[in-house]
């Protein structure tokens, strides 16, 4: 019997091959494509700059700017991929909308979820006023005269953030009325799409925030453990599972999750966002690819969050996702400008039950992601102290 969602896998390089199309080659696009990999996929890694970690080890690689439909239309007519998987936002996501629509084009999960998420407008109006999930009350806001005005409604604290950015760019916490138009100045120039519209929200006082990562596969949608994680300035820099919660809260994530996932629909891992107050659980936003917080899947579970994505595109099946027990992840963050080396790596691994990722991104300029730690403890908190001991002494220097 063949499953109707089920890619036939062919041998990379051959004319059966099943080709898989990678928008965007960071760190989590590599982990999805070794795990593409070892199934015989044909991988294409695309991004914005030549030799990202994805295309260092995918079958070939393409530089451009995603963002243009011209030249994502280009390339997809010239790969011809069974599944084109975004992996990150900054795609002209409409062009994957046309393509899906006329040509029947694959896209992962959908070229709607791909489109809806990449503006937090599209995702918080679905969560917010289709769905009726709870979230921080918001505003959207084009102009300084509007953004006051928000802003007064709102009330201070508020969260303001460009519609179009990731990874905290472009974002602040206004504390006081003093902060009100720097906030607004820093949006203006933070938001991948320059200067434009922004969103100002709520500050939701949670007691503490969860990725609940989704998997929505041929056999149906599975949860992982929650993700419990520690954000400064809007970026991710620990995270750890399983997450402590309440029978309420969790049940409450859970139909959160089912309900977001099951409107974007598809197949594929979700990272839904959550903040969480007591038995009380917030909606924040979703990413319909995995998650960077899910990095600690990869010590903490058999199947990381990368081989759920890279089985459920396929089609394959889930029967069971096995726990390692409290884990945690720690991001090591490189600043200057220059080629990243790492010494004392071995230090760094020399307690049992650790591991880490050297993302191999080609520059630095500024401050960027370039490596993970990872560890197992007998509770979070040993996995976690753990996790920061090996970042401390990873020594990472810039050439
Ligand atoms: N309304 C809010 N109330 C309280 N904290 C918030 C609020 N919005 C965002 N934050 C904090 O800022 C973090 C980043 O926000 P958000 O996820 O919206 O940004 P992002 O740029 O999309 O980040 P990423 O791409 O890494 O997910 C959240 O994880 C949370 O810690
Ligand atoms: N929060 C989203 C996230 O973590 N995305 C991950 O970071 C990469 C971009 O890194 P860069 O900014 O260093 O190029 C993306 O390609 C993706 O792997
Ligand atoms: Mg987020």
């Amino acid at each position: 019997m063949t499953d109707a969602s089920a890619v036939r896998l062919g041998t990379p390089l051959s004319a059966a091959a099943t080709r898989v199309l990678l928008l965007g080659s960071g760190e989590l696009g590599k982990e999805v494509a070794i795990e593409l990999q070892r199934f015989g996929v044909e991988v294409i890694a695309a991004d914005r700059y030549d030799d990202a970690p994805a295309m260092q080890v995918a079958h070939r690689c393409h530089t451009l700017n995603m963002l243009d439909p011209a030249a994502l239309r280009d390339l997809i007519a010239h790969e011809k991929p069974q599944l084109v998987v975004p992996e990150i936002e900054a795609i002209h996501t409409q062009t994957l909308v046309e393509l899906e629509r006329d040509a029947g084009q694959r896209v992962i999960p959908t070229a709607r979820a791909a489109r809806l998420t990449m503006d937090r407008e599209g995702i918080r109006r679905l969560a917010a006023e289709t769905l009726g999930l709870p979230t921080s009350p918001y505003r959207f806001v084009d102009t300084l005269e509007e953004y006051r005005a928000a802003v007064a409604a709102i009330g201070i604290p508020c969260v303001v953030k460009p519609v179009m950015s990731s990874s905290g760019k472009g974002q602040s916490t206004v504390r006081d009325a003093a902060q009100i138009d720097a906030a607004w100045d820093y949006a203006q120039k933070g938001g991948r799409a320059g200067q434009g519209r922004a969103i100002v929200e709520g500050f939701i006082d949670f007691d503490y925030e969860i990725t609940l990562l989704t998997v929505r596969h041929a056999g149906g949608t599975d949860f992982c453990d929650p993700i419990g994680h520690l954000q400064i300035d809007g970026d991710y820099r620990e995270s750890w599972m399983p997450q402590p919660m309440s029978e309420r809260a969790i049940e409450r994530a859970r139909d959160i999750a089912r309900k977001v996932t099951g409107d974007l629909g598809g197949q594929g891992v979700f990272g839904v966002e959550l903040f969480v107050k007591g038995d009380d659980v917030w909606f924040s936003e979703v990413s319909p690819r995995p998650h960077d917080t899910g990095l600690v899947t990869l010590i903490g579970q058999d199947l990381s969050q990368f081989a759920l994505h890279a089985r459920a595109i396929l089609g394959l099946p889930i029967p069971a996702i096995r726990r390692h027990g409290p884990a945690a992840s720690c991001a090591v963050l490189a600043h200057g400008h220059g080629v990243p080396v790492f010494d004392d790596v071995g230090a760094a691994l020399a307690e049992p039950d650790t591991a880490l990722r050297l993302f191999g991104k080609p520059r630095v300029e500024g401050q960027r992601r370039v490596a993970v730690t990872l560890a197992l403890g007998e509770d979070i908190e040993q996995a976690r102290a753990k996790a920061r001991r090996a970042a401390a002494a990873l020594q990472v220097s810039l050439r």
